[in-house]
């Protein structure tokens, strides 16, 4: 069998960063960015488009726009909740925009302010309007929200077949708070696969129980090759109480190459970049390497 090539979406700058206590400097971000890229990642989550009155970690998403012209090989991907955030990413110079959707009514109310279905009806226009943006759509709360419990696979389903109505068929499912189980997320990757087989998946990882690259070997299985992660082990979402670090870059790297995959990532690239996110944050990463 020959190798599937695996794609890893480095999000340490916008998930690993928007629940630190410490707010790191746009210059410590380019820093990291370009560190990053030089390590092998090729795809990377730099900045969020949200309400810096909400999120101050996430300001200055408009001064990390220069890596995109800096460095165009790399996929520099914003995110973006509503039209004001894709409009300003888009005016920044971003090309390639992740948007998100709760799949819990409460979590979505509690990060965007309104419920799922607003949210995927506001997302309509705004890709009509910027048919030029690769747009992506994320899903979160996908498995267990910290409000509602465990969701079930027909209202993931049922938002995914929203975001491919409105033309966006390259989907995240997030697993926020870090704590669903292999066998959960193999079952609304299994219902979603029957209801919509034609959609690109890829998971969002945190890491609460150590499970994360468990269910990256089933959703492997089931031919999932795409994978966000965080080198450090960094992040969480400041209006899910309680969710986890995302699965680390670096132990996801490691164990994928231990597997015989290629990656094209470099271990030792990622050592440098976990220290400049030490140094800035002043605070240990959750896993050594
Ligand atoms: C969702 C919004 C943007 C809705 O924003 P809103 O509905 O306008 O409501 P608001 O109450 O937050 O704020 C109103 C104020 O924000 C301004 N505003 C409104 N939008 C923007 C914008 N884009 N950029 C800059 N400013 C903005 C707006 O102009 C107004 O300004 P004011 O009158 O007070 O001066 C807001 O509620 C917000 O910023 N929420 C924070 C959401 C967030 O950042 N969550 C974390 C990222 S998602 C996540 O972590 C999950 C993920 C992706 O990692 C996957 C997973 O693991 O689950």
């Amino acid at each position: 069998m020959t190798n599937p090539q695996v794609r890893i979406t480095d999000v340490v700058l916008r998930d690993g960063l928007q629940d630190e206590p410490r707010v790191t400097s746009v210059k410590d971000r380019l820093l990291i960015a370009a560190s990053l890229a030089d390590a092998g990642i090729v795809d990377i989550e730099i900045a969020s488009f949200v309400n810096p009155k909400r999120v101050p970690q996430m300001s200055g998403a408009e001064d990390l726009a220069g890596m995109v012209s800096e460095r165009p090989d790399i996929t520099w991907r914003a995110l973006a909740l509503n039209r004001r955030g894709v409009d300003r990413a888009v005016a920044a110079g971003f090309t390639t925009v992740n948007l998100v959707v709760s799949a819990s009514a409460a979590h979505s109310r509690a990060n965007a302010g309104k419920d799922p279905s607003e949210a995927i009806a506001d997302l309509s226009s705004i890709v009509d309007a910027y048919p030029d943006v690769d747009f992506s759509g994320g899903v979160s709360t996908a498995f267990v929200c910290p409000f509602e419990g465990e969701i079930a696979p027909a209202a993931v389903t049922e938002i995914v077949a929203a975001y491919a109505d409105i033309g966006v068929r390259r989907i995240g499912l997030a697993d926020t708070m870090g704590t669903a189980t292999p066998q959960e997320v193999q079952k609304s990757l299994e219902h979603l696969r029957s209801e919509l087989p034609d959609i690109d998946l890829s998971l969002h990882l945190h890491n609460a129980h150590g499970q994360a690259l468990d269910t990256v070997d089933r959703a492997f299985d089931l031919g999932i090759t795409e994978f966000d992660a965080a080198t450090g082990g960094y992040g969480g979402c400041p209006f899910a109480p309680g969710a986890h670090g995302n699965i680390a870059t670096e132990q996801l790297v490691e164990h994928l190459h231990a597997r015989g995959f290629d990656t094209g990532v470099d271990l030792e690239g990622l050592r440098r970049v976990r220290e400049l996110l030490i140094a800035a944050l002043e605070r240990g990463a959750a896993v050594a390497v």
